[in-house]
């Protein structure tokens, strides 16, 4: 279907509104006023832009308090639009959206709405224009879309339709079956936000919270079903108030929108995507960094050996029982510091994949970065984390592990065994496209968001994984973008005895994160331990968690850059990551200065 976007949603000047919006790939905007009023072009220019950049503009927006008011407030109302109409003739857009009015004189009065709209709808006609009546969910009469649709109804005048809005529709608990019920030429336009579920008045939830679809809690999916069997043609249009987006970059906000909308299409039946490709295992993780020495002696001490080196690059890798990390020290490093730069996917059709981020709008990356490397399929994630769709140890596909010539090395330890996740810190304005572009893209389901206290402000945390949990990874999102802390990203490796684990590291030279005494004597009130056993925790500074499915024991090392370790050993069935801990992590690496 044809798609698009109100300016509303998107920040900056309408100019750059337009550009992000065409650059994205939708067909057509919505034309917030204020935007129009605040933009320096003239009608007849912003209709000249938006044909160049082969934008139709499908709705001029909103007209507020129009019906069920008296007579002469009725004839003001009626002079104010002969002005919006004669405005939308130059604009080239013919269909304006009237929302419920929200008039102190607005009464309570369907049959004289109705006549009102009509009115307005003769004054439309002549200038060939419709009229989309909407009903916001905190209008003072009319707050309902049934209700809204039985006075277009009852208005009964061609050049008069409804507006379905998903927002208003769902945070009113309205039942979206009942669309199906409206004629579908007399959908006039349909928009579409998403929201979180909050408990709140629903105006600020309307105006601060709305987000894309597949990014809040509402079935948009079950609603466009309706909608399309209603018989509606228009476009899918979102229309996002958004605190963040307002702040955001216009252009990869744009993306994001665009993708929320393919996938919404894909997931109410109608278009069809590039299955996704569940990934199922980590193959690798590239760690960037302008010094290899101290990533080196992390993972020397973590027990991992350096087994193998890049043929062509500097880049080496590490490995230690199924984990394995490359170092790359080149110009990428220099520029950007130590970082979790890539990861490896291990995918049972890495084409398949590769596709499917592409038709996603995920950028794909070139397949060869030299003429002799293996070509390999690679996206970048919204937060430029570069996804290689990997295929290793299948000798009838290209591996990266072809690029990689053994060198001589002493055996790795046998501590550590696999990576258990990872853990990326997310800017904060892409934190909820991030979820949806590892849930829709990579075929990760997600869990609930958990908010997690930091002594300088809130992360945000919501984990991400595969059905058998080979794959995980727990995106956040901190509070001040130019904290070390708010920006670190970990690797956690599993391990089935954290404490051997834990000496051994130390007793390599590694330095573990120091955790309070009062944690310990806490964990003492909470939890029933063995003899001794607590005071190995205490002197190790593992943390401990307990659940009806299993234990969580995990431990921290120093940091280096943005990158540390986490040592994990989960027993029974234990599924979560810590997170009650993680207040006490994060107050821990605060008092530390990270090094490298
Ligand atoms: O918040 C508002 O006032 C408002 C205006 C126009 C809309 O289409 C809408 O859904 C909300
Ligand atoms: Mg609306």
């Amino acid at each position: 279907m044809r798609t698009a976007i109100a300016t509303v949603s998107l920040s900056g000047s309408l100019t750059e509104k337009l550009t992000a919006a065409a650059r994205a790939g939708f067909d057509g905007v919505e034309i917030f006023e204020n935007d129009l009023l605040a933009s320096p072009l003239s009608p007849e220019e912003i209709r000249a832009r938006c044909a160049d950049l082969g934008l139709t503009i499908d709705l001029y927006q909103p007209m507020r308090d129009i019906e069920a008011v008296p007579a002469d407030e009725f004839e003001r109302n009626l002079r104010r639009a002969r002005h919006k109409f004669e405005l939308m003739r130059r604009l080239g857009a013919d269909t304006v959206l009237v929302c419920s009015s929200v008039h102190p004189l607005a009464e309570d009065d369907d049959a004289l709405a109705a006549a009102q709209l009509h009115g307005l709808a003769d004054l439309a006609q002549d200038f060939g224009i419709r009229v989309a009546y909407e009903a916001l969910a905190w209008g003072r009469h009319v707050s309902t879309y049934d209700h809204a649709w039985r006075i277009v109804e009852a208005a009964d005048h061609p050049a008069l339709g409804t507006c379905l809005d998903s927002f208003h529709i769902l945070a009113r608990g309205s039942d979206p079956k009942g669309i199906e019920d409206i004629p579908g030429e007399k959908i006039f336009f349909l928009q579409l936000a998403d929201a979180p579920l909050m408990a709140m008045d629903v105006l600020q939830w309307s105006r601060h919270y709305r987000c894309f679809p597949g990014q809040g809690g509402f079935d948009l999916a079950g609603l466009v079903r309706h909608v399309r069997a209603a018989g509606y043609q228009g476009p899918l249009s979102l229309e996002v108030f958004n605190d963040v987006f307002r702040q955001a970059e216009a252009g990869p906000t744009a993306v994001d929108a665009h993708r929320s909308l393919l996938m919404l299409q894909e997931a109410a039946g109608l278009a069809a995507l590039p299955e996704p490709v569940v990934p199922t295992g980590v193959a690798f993780t590239e760690l960037v960094t302008p010094d290899a020495e101290p990533v080196a002696a992390l993972l020397g001490a973590l027990g991992f050996a350096r087994t193998a080196r890049h043929r062509s690059k500097p880049v080496d890798l590490w490995r230690q029982g199924e984990a394995r990390v490359l170092v790359n020290t080149g110009p990428a490093a220099r520029r950007d510091g130590t970082q979790l730069a890539a990861i490896g996917l291990e995918s049972p059709d890495p084409a398949g994949a590769a596709r499917r981020a592409e038709a996603l709008l995920a950028p794909v990356l070139p397949r060869r970065r030299a003429p002799q490397d293996v070509a390999l399929d690679a996206v970048a994630a919204p937060d430029g984390t570069e996804l290689f769709f990997c295929a290793t140890d299948r000798p009838e596909l290209p591996s990266w592990t072809d690029d990689f010539r053994p060198v001589p090395h002493a055996e790795p330890a046998r501590h550590l065994q696999r990576v258990d996740h990872l853990a990326l810190t997310q800017p904060w304005h892409q934190f909820d496209e991030a979820a949806l572009f590892h849930r829709t893209v990579l075929g990760l389901p997600a869990r609930e968001s958990v908010d997690v206290a930091d002594p300088y402000g809130l992360f945000r945390s919501r984990p991400v994984s595969n059905a058998d949990g080979s794959v995980r990874i727990a995106l956040s999102v901190g509070p001040a973008p130019t904290d070390d802390a708010a920006r670190a990203q970990h690797i956690a490796l599993t391990t089935d005895d954290v404490v051997a684990a834990a000496r051994a590291f130390r007793a390599a030279g590694g330095r573990l994160l120091a955790v309070p005494a009062n944690y310990h004597d806490d964990l003492a009130a909470r939890f029933e331990f063995a003899d001794g056993e607590l005071e190995t925790y205490r002197e190790l500074g593992i943390l401990y968690d307990r659940d009806a499915d299993g234990v969580f024991r995990h431990c921290y090392t120093e940091t280096v850059g943005r990158v540390f370790f986490e040592i994990v050993q989960r027993d029974g069935g234990y599924r979560g990551y810590g997170a009650q801990n993680a207040p006490v992590r994060l107050a821990a690496q605060h008092g530390r200065r990270p090094v490298g």
